[in-house]
This record gives C-alpha cells, structure tokens and sequence, in this order.
C-alpha cells in the first residue's frame, strides 16, 4: 500500500523529512494522536494526580535583589543540593529581554516548514544550527511532542552570520544579559565547594560553551498518552530555563524524592537547574535532578533553554578542592563531548546517563 499521510511512514515523511514538525501535525487538526508518538503507560504523566501538595513539596523560588547577601547564596546552595531545581525572582536579566526572546521564539515557529527546515541537520549550512523534532528520533521507541532550535553559541559574529534572522537578535541579547547571572550563581556554588575564585580555567570548565534551544510544544490531540519531554537530566553544568505562562515542567522530588513536581509560571521568573557536568564535578553534592514536560490539550506552550557547559574538549570529573578532604571520588575523569554524545544517541532515560561516569 503506498503510504498516505496518515500511514506510520506518511506521518514520518511529513513531521521529519518535511520539516513539518508536530507543529505541522498539530495545525492539520488531528482528532487522534498518531501511533508513534503513544508511550508506555509508565511514561504519561497524568496531570490530575500530581502538582503542589503542600508548601513544603515545591521548588524554592529565590529573590536575587540583595544577591551578595550571604543568606541568598545559602538558599541557593542548599536548594543546588536538595533539588538541583529553583525558580529566581529579581534575577537582574531585564524583563523586556524575556518578553523578546519569547516573542522570537513564536516568531521562528511560525515561518513555514520550508523555511524552517533550511535548519535541519542535513539542510543547515552549520553544525551549530539545528532545527529538529522529538528528542533522538532515530533511537526512540515512542516519539515526544515537541519541535526545537537548538543554538550553539561560539561568537557574536558567527551567530549573527549562521543563526536564523527571525529570532538572532533576541536570543543573542537574552544570552549576554543572563551572563552575569550565570556568572554570580556559579561564584556561589563554587564557594561552598571551596573554590574560592574562578580564574579562567575554571571559568572556562564551567561556562566555556552555551547551547541555547528554542522549544515549541504545539496543542495535541491527546496529551494524557504522550509527553512533551521524557524523563531526563540536563547534561550542562547548569540551566537557565524561561517558561511562558502555560505550565507542564515536572521534576522528581518532594520528601519521597519520587514525586513528580510541578513547577508553577511565575512571572518574569527563571528557572535554574543543576546538570549532570556540575553534579560530576561536585562529586555528587549537587544534583541533577530528572525532569520532564506533559503535552497540552488546550495551549501551545514555549520554553527557551541555555545550557551552561564546559567546552566539548574538556575533560570533566570531580574538582581537586572537593576531594581535597580525602573524599573519595564517585566519577571518573570524561571527555566531555563523549558524555553528550552519549546523551543524544539514546533515548531519554530518567537519569542513566551519568552511569557512563560512574567509577
Ligand atoms: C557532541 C556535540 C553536541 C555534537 O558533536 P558533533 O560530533 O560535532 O556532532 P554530531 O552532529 O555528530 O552529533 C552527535 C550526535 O548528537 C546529536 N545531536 C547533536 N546536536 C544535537 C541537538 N542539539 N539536539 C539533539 N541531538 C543532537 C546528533 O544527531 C548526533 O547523533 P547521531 O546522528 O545519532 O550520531 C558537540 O556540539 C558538543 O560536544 N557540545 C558540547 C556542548 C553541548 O552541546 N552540550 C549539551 C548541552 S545540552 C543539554 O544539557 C540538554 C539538552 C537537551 C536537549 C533536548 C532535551 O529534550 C533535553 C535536554
Ligand atoms: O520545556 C521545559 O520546561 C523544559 C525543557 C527541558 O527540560 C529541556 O529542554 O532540557
Ligand atoms: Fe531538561
């Protein structure tokens, strides 16, 4: 039978090769969620039984008016170590540069396939510019509802020659204004480890590349059978997340250390989060917590991530000041291009990825 658009390799051909993206998917108005995208039922995530149980059960939100105040690197150090997950209010990144990258973000999705897939990875005339759909379609069982662009920042120059014209400039402003913040949270963090400064080695170890992606989850026919995104840890030192007001990011944790959270909008809020790099090189002190997003019924929903990362040819593994006490070290030293190859050839799988440092 030839395949028509709504055979397994119709929709394929449309979402992928096309460039359609579930975007594409989504607009055609589908009364059904196409059979690919069905996961396991251990997977769904119903969103009637979880959420906010009581205060004590919620990400931390943390005011970073008085940033040198010591009591606020102690929140953050301490939610770093709990939940490896907090929201920041008075961040110091302006609100109108959120507001604008999130405008490009809507922006870049609504340009047509045609246009957009010139930034697939066999179209795009960059290694660093990848528009794409689903996570690792290739390694996975069940397919996730969402489209991306994902940026990887090497210079001003080349990003402004290589990036798409419809969203550049916004996410290029929305990186060097959270620079400073990603700069204080890493002091903070360093300290309690008892890094003292960060000179430029270490500066170049913790924050010397930025993958920024640019997420769109369109409404879909049936969210309760599928995600936005599996479960996974970010494999970045750390993550500087903005959401826009729908809401559907979970990560593991409250008392049990089982529940799924949901981690509620707040306005001109962000979302920090500890990756797999820093929890290696804290020796395990920190922790990159799994976390995942539900599919939306009702809403198209966006979200703009920055991966803060060591530079693909550092070697990573846990710092000399941290086993300086004669602790002992629980990962061993990785390539850190290995460890994201083997993040992305694999589909999402809860927090296995760090197996691959494990002494
Ligand atoms: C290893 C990289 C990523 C690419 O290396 P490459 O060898 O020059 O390029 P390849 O094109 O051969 O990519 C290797 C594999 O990774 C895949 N990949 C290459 N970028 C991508 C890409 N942005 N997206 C999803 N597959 C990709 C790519 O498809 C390919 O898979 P495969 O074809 O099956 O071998 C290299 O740029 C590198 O070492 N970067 C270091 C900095 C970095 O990007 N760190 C990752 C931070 S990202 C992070 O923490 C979380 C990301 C995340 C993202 C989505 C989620 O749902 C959840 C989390
Ligand atoms: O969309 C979100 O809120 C989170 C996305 C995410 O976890 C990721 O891109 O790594
Ligand atoms: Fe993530």
């Amino acid at each position: 039978m030839a395949p028509t658009m709504t055979s397994p390799s119709g929709i394929t051909n449309f979402v992928i090769n096309k460039g359609n993206g579930v975007k594409g998917l989504s607009e055609m108005g589908l009364k059904s969620l196409p059979k690919q995208y069905i996961q396991p039922l251990e997977e769904r995530i119903s969103t009637a039984s979880f959420g906010i149980k009581n205060s004590e059960e919620s990400v931390p939100i943390i005011d970073m008016s008085n940033w040198d105040d010591p009591k606020v690197a102690e929140a953050i150090c301490s939610a770093a170590e709990k939940w490896g997950f907090f929201q920041l209010v008075n961040h110091g990144v302006p609100i109108e540069v959120l507001e604008n990258v999130k405008e490009a973000t809507h922006r870049f999705f609504e340009l047509p396939a045609e246009e957009k897939s010139k930034n697939s990875k066999e179209r795009s005339c960059s290694n660093n510019v990848r528009f794409g759909t689903s996570f690792s379609p290739q390694a996975e069982k069940a397919l996730e509802w969402k489209d991306y662009l994902s940026l990887f920042y090497v210079s001003e120059d080349e990003a402004s020659a290589l990036w798409p014209p419809a969203c550049k400039d916004e996410v290029l402003e929305y990186r060097k204004k959270s620079e400073i913040l990603i700069k204080r949270l890493l002091e903070m963090l360093m300290k309690r480890l008892n890094v003292k400064e960060i000179d430029q080695e270490k500066e170049g170890l913790l924050m010397g590349s930025m993958r920024i992606n640019l997420n769109y989850y369109p409404i879909c026919p049936n969210p309760e059978l599928t995600v936005g995104v599996g479960r996974h840890s970010d494999v970045s030192t750390l993550t500087v997340l903005l959401q826009d007001q729908i809401g559907g990011l979970y990560v593991r944790g409250g008392t049990d250390k089982k529940s799924w959270i949901h981690v509620p909008p707040v306005k001109g809020s962000l979302v920090i989060n500890i990756g797999d790099a820093l929890q290696i090189m804290s020796n395990g002190r920190y922790k990159s917590i799994e976390h995942r997003v539900a599919a939306n019924g009702i809403k198209n929903r966006i979200s703009v991530p920055i991966f803060v990362n060591p530079r693909p040819l550092d070697l990573i593994s846990p710092l000399p000041e941290v086993l300086a006490s004669g602790e002992k070290a629980v990962y061993k030293q990785v390539l850190y291009s290995d460890y994201v190859k083997h993040f992305f050839r694999k589909a999402h799988d809860g927090k296995s990825t760090i197996e691959f440092a494990k002494i």
